[in-house]
């Protein structure tokens, strides 16, 4: 008889609005009779994904994971510890799911699961973040970054999305300014920053225009987005103007551009976000693009650089 191929599918139960719940016998239906023998992994709280893929996923032929961004993050995390590649399927189970979107994964539950072991594979870059942690699409610290960790879960389950919107506004009396050197292969900066953003993804926070540049997931380089503190109101309105600009499109108070890797400094410590959970509190950052890292079971659409969304970016900004 032939051997069963190996799967650890990993659940995060509580991501979105606890969906998965209604879906699940279905799904274990699928993979059995898709000639999977599915080991599955509830996760019971932070770091349990990880763990999890550490654990078990290198004797696996396929990784699965059901939860949201942070949840993505964890499993992603433990794989890039594995000592062999393995192949990951995502159900995207979350609030706001931005890298799903990016990815083109179906937005229904079923038939996603189902392009989890059925997609072609596509290999993606990740993002290296100081020693110790990695991200999938984004890093980033100042103005409303806390909003997706700080927002509380069952509010996110009860609101989805709007949750966000709504802990963003409340957000926006405490913008605070951070004195920093940033550098990259192409260009430094000096000076008093409100926001910053090193991103792999179309969209963030569920705002597609927010990038606003041509992406591609396995180009090995991030999409950087910094904004520096407004002095007046004048200054104010041009960061807006800035938000919308291209890439090619320069601006004094909005800088877009492209880089493999990054340094940062500041003076006084600041709190980043990695992929929606608290990234930590730093001083010194280093930002490294590792590419094409993980291969994630994608819809032929997505497959390489016909996705890099270019006139779908384009067309979509806030
Ligand atoms: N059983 C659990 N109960 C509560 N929290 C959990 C549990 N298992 C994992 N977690 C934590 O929940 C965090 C958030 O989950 P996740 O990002 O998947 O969902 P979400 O916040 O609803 O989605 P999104 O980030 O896309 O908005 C994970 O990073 C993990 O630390």
């Amino acid at each position: 008889m032939a051997k069963k191929k190996q799967m650890l599918l990993i659940i995060n139960p509580r991501s979105g609005r606890e969906k998965i719940r209604l879906k699940l016998l279905d799904i274990l239906d699928a993979y059995t009779g898709a000639g999977y023998q599915v080991q599955v992994h509830v996760t019971q709280k932070a770091l349990d994904a990880r763990n999890a893929v550490l654990k078990y996923g290198a004797k696996k032929d396929l990784i699965v994971c059901s939860g949201g961004d942070g949840t993505l993050n964890e499993v992603i995390s433990g794989m890039m510890e594995l000592a062999k590649p393995v192949s990951l399927g995502y159900i995207p189970a979350g609030s706001t799911n931005d890298f799903a979107s990016s990815l083109r994964l179906p937005r229904q539950m079923m038939p996603a699961a189902l392009n989890a072991v059925n997609g072609s594979p596509y290999a993606i870059d990740i993002g290296h973040f100081c020693e110790d942690r990695y991200f999938v699409y984004v890093a980033g610290f100042g103005a409303f970054t806390e909003v997706s960790y700080l927002t509380p879960q069952d509010k996110k389950n009860l609101l989805g999305h709007q949750a966000y919107i709504l802990e963003g506004v409340k957000s926006l009396a405490s913008i605070k300014s951070y004195s920093m050197k940033i550098s990259c292969p192409e260009e430094t900066l000096e000076g008093e920053f409100i926001y910053g953003m090193v991103t792999n993804t179309v969209s963030v926070g569920g705002f597609k225009g927010l990038v606003n540049q041509n992406v591609a997931l396995n180009d090995g380089l991030f999409e950087v987005l910094l904004i520096r503190t407004p002095k007046t109101p004048l200054e104010l309105s041009s960061i807006v103007t800035g938000l919308l600009l291209r890439e090619e499109e320069k601006s004094d108070l909005v800088y877009k551009f492209k880089t493999n890797r990054l340094t940062i400094h500041t003076q006084e410590p600041v709190d980043w976000v990695l992929d929606g959970e608290f990234g930590g509190t730093r001083t010194d950052v280093v930002i490294q693009n590792l590419p094409q890292q993980i291969l994630m079971l994608c819809p032929p659409a997505a497959d390489t650089q016909k996705h890099a969304e270019k006139t779908e970016n384009n067309e979509n900004n806030c």
